[in-house]
């Protein structure tokens, strides 16, 4: 009986290992039983292997896509998107950590701020994060901060310590720090909630926009950023998109997230849109994936894409 190959060492132990109720058939094996023993441990590998338990994390469910007719309809159904469930996950855990990317998101939640959601949603138990922000003042016009300001929270009344911002005054790095501790003190004291099986924080929701290079958060193709796995927020001194200093949560973190948005709207994004949830594959990033193409959710990512930005699919 040959055995070979590190799958074989659990099949090996309970077949030769000691047993106090006598030995195990195939302990017992003689030349005419070989072809018994050797199916028996094939069949008993394969189950193995094919079993869930084979995997170390568990595969994740394919993304949900929804395509609308208009980037207002985009709009009105990430409005409701979104207020069912604060709905959802105030009335199961008493508050909604929602993470905000900039860009085009942001006016994209202009309907979530308009009645019935502004009057219907339980604003006072929204905690807000940014999954990336650019390193200026809060009030430069290139802050993320500020854009969701303009468009989204002056409009809400959100309370302004449920409110995250970076902190402004220091460097790249030492504001990546800083973020990272604070939602690490979060987690510490279960105002945020730590996924069991990455051991990083899971916010509730998410919503992300997408670079016209496949880019999510500040997490680039041709950056080495979008390969952390240790930390939960990093930071990047030569964005390939102005302005260069940002800071950004990791893939870890963005990954462990219970639900997750891609919100996409305009032809400019059609090609991306089919790299991203075709093979992941843009033509000058070699064999990795785009970023946007890594993007997974604990429980459900849902691509929202207007027909413009699904029109190569
Ligand atoms: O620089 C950024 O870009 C992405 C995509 O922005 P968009 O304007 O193309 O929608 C954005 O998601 C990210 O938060 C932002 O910092």
């Amino acid at each position: 009986m040959v055995l070979s190959g590190s799958d074989l060492a659990y099949a090996l132990k309970i077949v030769l290992g000691d047993s106090s109720s006598g030995p195990l058939p195939a302990a017992e094996v003689s030349a005419e039983d070989e072809l018994t023993c050797t199916t028996l441990l094939l069949s008993f590998i394969l189950a193995k292997l094919l079993s869930p338990m084979a995997t170390s994390t568990p595969a994740k469910s394919k993304p949900k896509v929804l395509k609308f007719d208009s980037e207002e309809d985009v709009a009105v159904a990430v409005a409701k998107y979104t207020a069912d469930l604060s709905e959802k996950y105030i009335k199961e855990k008493g508050s909604f950590s929602v993470v905000l990317s900039g860009g085009t998101l942001i006016d994209t939640l202009r309907k979530l701020v308009e009645p019935p959601y502004l009057e219907s949603v339980d604003w006072s138990k929204w905690l807000i994060f940014w999954v990336d922000e650019r390193v200026v003042p809060l009030d430069h016009e290139d802050s993320n901060y500020l854009l969701a300001w303009r468009g989204f929270l002056s409009k809400v009344s959100i309370p302004s310590s449920n409110i995250y911002a970076i902190n402004d005054k220091k460097s790249p790095e030492d504001a990546a720090n800083e973020y990272e501790e604070r939602v690490k003190h979060l987690v510490e004291n279960k105002i945020i909630p730590i996924c069991d099986t990455t051991g990083c924080p899971k916010f509730d929701l998410m919503l992300l926009g997408m670079g016209p290079d496949g880019h999510v958060a500040s997490l680039f193709p041709t950056r080495q950023q979008r390969h952390e796995k240790e930390k939960w927020v990093t930071f990047i001194t030569d964005s390939p998109k102005p302005p260069p200093p940002r800071i950004t949560f990791t893939f870890p973190v963005i990954n462990s997230a219970s639900e997750i948005a891609m919100v996409i709207t305009g032809a400019e994004l059609a090609d991306t849109v089919k790299l991203a949830l075709g093979d992941g594959h843009g033509s000058d990033s070699g064999s990795t994936p785009l970023p946007a193409a890594e993007v997974s959710a604990e429980k459900e990512l849902v691509w929202f894409l207007d027909k413009d930005a699904a029109s190569k699919m």
